[in-house]
């Protein structure tokens, strides 16, 4: 490091850097080096922004700066001790910054390690040290390789054998072994290339502990790096460096890894590729599983999308060609199949405890068979609101348009958006009756109920409340493995992705909310969905079923459902989708806007909608959002469509330079490809 800052004696070059701030722009500073000794693209370099010591990416190295010499600073230190991030790695976070209309700093810094972006250089010392000294090749041979069934062996086969720029869309029914499939092919790849590494993506940082446990076993001695938002700091570090290096050969982690440093990047899986969770919900609205894709055609790799129900998206990719479609039709484990689906009518049978008399049944035989259950309710507390016999009053929430959730075992109303936490009040608000009660049913309730219908049954809960403390949910779903769980009830942390080998009946509470939703994502959000949970039954072969309770046995989607007919019902969406006008065949992004009063976040989308011509692009109203109020703020948004990609984008540049220059008083932000309209 040099400290000289009398610049123009010492031979010096100019970094182009950028940081992490919503200024759309890149900085200049000055560095003191020796002509042949500067810092590379790439790197990191220390400087100091507003007032403060940041860290910076060095996207450019000059002999000239144009701005003038008595502005330009130095940057105080350059990570020299850090091999470069590539010129590929650079393209990557570029492409995702110009998509998503974000500066580079803000979506290339945060994918980052925050320990190497801090002034101080210990931590980074530190992980090289370990590194330098954990032996890479401890020669072992895999265990357990099972035989592949036809199926299988073509689909890895096909991927493992792919070279150039190849994207499949793996479509397998629920158990029908996509893991071992993933698994094979990578072992060609790995054994291909002795320097390969492949990146796997998984949804949720619950489906990690499963897969990694696997690969372990296929590849000992191999090293396996995890990324995802529970690892230390520490730990993200080491792993992120051993990624980095090229020592990590594969890489397991959820969509913040899509962003990893991947010298030797051969093969990108994308398990469960269907699930929102790709798409990151605030700040860089990505699609993890979109930029994969990206990264792997920039690459020139094959890239696995894996789905028992993919996305409308994948599944017009594949259907139109552009994607290679490997069908796996079967269950993996001899004899399985898929479970039995059906409906129970409530209009008929109303049920205790939000629990029908069959279905109650169901689980009373499973509990005399010694078989798990799983109960799987979309809504987590104990019911979703209170209200008042006597005058109608109903725990809403102050700040949002939202109720107040009751949580019992904390005694607590807790909104769900903006956290608001109140003590459950003893008499009404309003008119001081004692008697105030819960409306509805949320996870904690049905447990409740199920304890007091099933004494002797070991009963677990797995969601969001229940699973607040680090590790909490891994033991959890580590005693519904080892047996030690009779009945689990869960929201859709349960439902996907989990191999539970003795359960035998999946009970589905409540799901016909999302039938009649306004978001037209929502059918083919609750039809994976069903089909997802569905496909926790029976997978080691004992015969299972799946009870849907409901009030509407005659809608389409439960027959889809009871079928398992993932291809006819993606055939009808996709075809209504065609006619409407909506995604995949019309590109759409949302502006939102938020504001104390809902009138000037409506004013600010009406400036926006008509500041620039937009031939080709169709711009909506501006319209509240559903959920108007949150926070104490107002929300509205403004959706912009067309129909092809480039005009969209080419529009979007343009108007978001025009809407920072208004410097509008309103909160605003632009989601590309939004999920949730
Ligand atoms: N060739 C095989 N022979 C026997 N068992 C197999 C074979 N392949 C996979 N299995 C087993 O089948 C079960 C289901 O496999 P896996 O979990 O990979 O299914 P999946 O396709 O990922 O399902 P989901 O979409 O529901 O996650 C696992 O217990 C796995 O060990
Ligand atoms: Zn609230």
């Amino acid at each position: 490091m040099s400290t000289s800052n009398q610049a123009p004696v010492t031979p010096h070059c100019f970094l182009e850097v950028v940081i992490d701030t919503p200024l759309n722009s890149s900085f200049d500073y000055r560095w003191p080096c020796q002509p042949g000794d500067e810092p590379l693209p790439g790197q990191l370099a220390l400087v100091s922004f507003a007032r403060r010591e940041v860290m910076a990416l060095i996207v450019a190295v000059k002999s000239t700066s144009d701005v003038p010499p008595e502005k330009l600073k130095d940057a105080l230190a350059v990570r020299g001790e850090l091999a470069p991030l590539s010129g590929r790695w650079l393209a990557l976070a570029r492409f995702a910054a110009e998509y998503y209309q974000r500066p580079l700093g803000e979506v290339a810094l945060p994918g980052l390690p925050k320990n190497l972006r801090v002034p101080k250089t210990v931590a980074l010392g530190r992980a090289l040290k370990k590194l330098a000294k954990l032996d890479a090749g401890q020669d072992s041979t895999a265990v357990g390789m099972p035989v592949l069934n036809t199926a299988q062996q073509e689909a890895a086969d096909a991927i493992g054998g792919a070279t150039g720029f190849k994207p499949f869309l793996l479509w397998g029914v629920t158990g029908s072994g996509k893991t071992e499939v993933y698994l094979q092919a990578c072992a060609q790849v790995l054994a291909r290339d002795p320097q390969a590494q492949i990146l796997i993506m998984v949804p949720e940082i619950n489906l990690t502990p499963q897969l990694e446990g696997n690969i372990r076993a296929r590849f000992p001695g191999m090293m396996l790096a995890t990324l995802h938002s529970s690892l230390s700091e520490g730990e993200r570090m080491l792993h992120w460096l051993a990624a980095h290096l090229g020592q990590a050969r594969i890489v397991l982690g959820t969509r913040l890894s899509l962003l990893a440093s991947l010298p030797h990047l051969q093969l990108i899986v994308i398990d469960e590729e269907h699930d929102p969770s790709y798409k990151q919900q605030e700040g860089l609205r990505y699609s993890a599983r979109d930029l994969a894709v990206w990264r792997a055609h920039q690459l020139g790799i094959p890239i696995v999308l894996g789905s028992a129900t993919p996305s409308l998206e994948s599944w017009h990719h594949a259907r139109s060609g552009r994607y290679t479609r490997l069908d796996l039709r079967e269950r993996a484990v001899q004899d399985a199949v898929l479970p039995r689906v059906r409906l129970i009518d409530m209009e008929r049978d109303r049920g205790r405890d939000g629990l029908t008399a069959e279905m109650v049944a169901a689980l009373r035989l499973r509990l005399e068979r010694g078989e798990q259950s799983l109960l799987f309710l979309n809504r987590r507390g104990y019911a979703p609101v209170i209200s008042c016999d006597a005058c109608g009053w109903i725990s809403d929430c102050t700040r949002c348009t939202a109720f107040m959730v009751l949580h019992k075992p904390e005694n607590r109303l807790r909104c769900h958006h903006c956290s608001l936490e109140l003590r459950i009040p003893r008499s009404c608000p309003t008119c001081g009756n004692v008697d105030i009660q819960p409306l509805g049913r949320g996870t904690q309730r049905v447990e409740e109920g199920l304890r007091a219908m099933f004494p002797e049954a070991r009963i677990l809960r797995i969601d969001a409340d229940s699973t607040r403390l680090k590790g909490s949910a891994q033991a959890a779903f580590d005693s519904v493995h080892r047996g030690e769980v009779d009945i689990l009830i869960g929201t859709q942390m349960v439902a996907k992705g989990h191999d539970f080998k003795k359960l035998t009946l999946v009970g589905i509470l409540n799901p016909d909310t999302a039938l009649f939703s306004q978001d037209y994502r929502a059918s083919e959000r609750l039809f994976a969905q069903l089909m997802q949970v569905a496909g926790r039954a029976g997978r080691a072969g004992a015969p299972s079923e799946v009870l849907v309770q409901t009030r509407y046995v005659q809608h389409p989607l439960y027959g889809a459902v009871m079928r398992h007919d993932y291809e006819r019902f993606a055939g009808q969406l996709l075809d209504e989708r065609r006619e409407a006008g909506l995604p995949p065949y019309m590109y759409q992004a949302l502006l939102r806007a938020e504001a104390r009063e809902l009138p000037i976040a409506i004013a600010f989308l009406e400036t926006a909608r008509d500041c620039l011509a937009h031939d080709g692009i169709l711009i909506n109203d501006p319209i509240p959002m559903t959920m108007t109020r949150v926070h104490n703020m107002d929300r509205a948004q403004l959706l912009v469509e067309s129909s092809s990609r480039p005009a969209l984008q080419a529009f979007l540049r343009e108007w978001m330079e025009a809407l920072r220059a208004m410097k509008a008083r309103v909160k605003w932000s632009l989601e590309v490809d939004p999920l949730d309209i």
